[in-house]
C-alpha cells in the first residue's frame, strides 16, 4: 500500500476538523513542524488563518531556519489576504523584567514591517510577573512602528497584485480612492468577512470597519490588520446603507467632516456573495 503524502495527512486533519466545527468558528492552522512548510500553499488554501508557532518550530530546526521560514510564511499569508499570526518569545524578558531587550522590540517591529496581522505573547502575559506592561509595550511598538514613514514603504514592497475577482477588485478599487482623497474610513458590508479581508490585504493606512450582520463574522475580523468589526442589523437601501455606514464611523470615533468615506456592498442586500457595489460619500 502506497503511504500518504504529508500534504494529504494535512489537508485532510483539516477537513475533519471543519467537518466538525461546521462553520461554528474559523481555522487557525499552527505551522510548527517543516513538513508544514513543505505544504505551506496546500495549507494556506484550507485554513481561515495562520499562526507561526516560532517556539515548536525552534525545537523542529535550528534556530537560523526559524527568521527566513517566518517570513516566507507572512510573505504567503500577504499575497492570499489570509491574516497572519506571529508568536512567542517576542518580549519573552518581560517575563521577570519590567522592559524588554532592545532585540526583543526589534523582533516585534519586524514582524510588522513583514506586515503581519498580529503579535502574541505567551508567557509574558500569561504567567509573568508583568502581564500589563507586556501589553503596553507590545502595543507601543506596534503603534511606533505603524507611524514610521518606511513602514509604508515596506509594505508596499512586499504588495503583490491582486487575483482577478470582484472582491480583490473591490479592495484596489477601495485603496485607488484613498489614494487620492482623504479617507476616514473604509466600510465593507459583508457577511462572510472577506471583502473585509480584501481591503485589509491591499494595506491602505486607512481604518477598515468591517460592518456586519453576523457575530461569528465580527469575532473573526477582530484577528484582521486594521479592521474593526461593527455588528449591524440589514439594510435595505443605498440610502440605509450610506446612512448607518456614516454613524457607525462617528460613532467608532474615525469621523471627520472634510473627510470621504468609502462604502463597499452588494446589491441585491442581504445576499452572500454579491458584492459588487463601490460608494463614495462625503462626512458631513
Ligand atoms: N448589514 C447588512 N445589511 C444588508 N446586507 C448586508 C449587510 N451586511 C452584508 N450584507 C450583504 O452581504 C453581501 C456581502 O456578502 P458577500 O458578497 O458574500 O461578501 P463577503 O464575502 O464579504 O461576505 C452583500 O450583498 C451585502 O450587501
Ligand atoms: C505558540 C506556540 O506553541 P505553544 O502554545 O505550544 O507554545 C509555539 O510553539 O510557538
Amino acid at each position: 500500500m502506497q503511504r500518504r503524502r504529508p500534504v494529504d495527512a494535512i489537508k485532510e486533519s483539516i477537513l475533519e476538523a471543519k467537518a466538525i466545527i461546521q462553520g461554528r468558528a474559523g481555522i487557525v492552522a499552527k505551522l510548527e513542524k517543516p513538513a508544514a512548510i513543505l505544504s505551506l500553499e496546500a495549507i494556506l488554501a484550507e485554513t481561515d488563518a495562520v499562526m507561526v508557532a516560532r517556539g515548536d518550530l525552534g525545537v523542529e530546526m535550528p534556530a537560523e531556519q526559524v527568521p527566513a521560514i517566518q517570513k516566507r510564511i507572512v510573505r504567503a499569508c500577504r499575497r492570499l489576504g489570509k491574516p497572519v499570526i506571529v508568536a512567542t518569545q517576542m518580549l519573552e524578558s518581560m517575563v521577570g523584567a519590567p522592559v524588554p531587550t532592545r532585540a526583543e522590540a526589534s523582533d516585534v517591529a519586524t514582524a510588522i514591517y513583514d506586515g503581519a496581522d498580529a503579535v502574541m505573547l505567551s508567557a509574558e502575559s500569561a504567567s509573568g510577573k508583568y502581564p500589563v506592561e507586556s501589553v503596553a509595550m507590545m502595543d507601543a511598538i506596534v503603534r511606533q512602528t505603524e507611524a514610521d514613514p518606511y513602514y509604508g514603504d515596506a509594505i508596499e514592497a512586499g504588495h503583490t497584485p491582486p487575483g482577478v475577482n470582484i472582491p480583490d477588485a473591490i479592495g484596489l478599487a477601495a485603496r485607488s480612492v484613498a489614494g487620492l482623497l482623504d479617507l476616514a474610513a473604509m466600510v465593507a458590508y459583508t457577511s462572510s468577512g472577506a471583502s473585509a479581508l480584501r481591503m485589509a490585504r491591499e494595506r491602505s493606512g486607512v481604518p477598515i470597519i468591517g460592518m456586519t450582520p453576523r457575530r461569528s463574522t465580527a469575532r473573526r475580523l477582530a484577528l484582521v490588520w486594521g479592521v474593526n468589526p461593527f455588528l449591524c442589523h440589514d439594510v435595505m437601501s443605498v440610502d440605509e446603507m450610506t446612512e448607518v455606514a456614516l454613524k457607525t464611523v462617528t460613532q467608532l470615533g474615525f469621523a471627520d467632516p472634510c473627510r470621504a468615506v468609502v462604502i463597499a456592498a452588494g446589491m441585491p442586500f442581504g445576499t452572500p456573495g454579491t458584492t459588487n457595489l463601490l460608494r463614495i460619500a462625503q462626512m458631513n
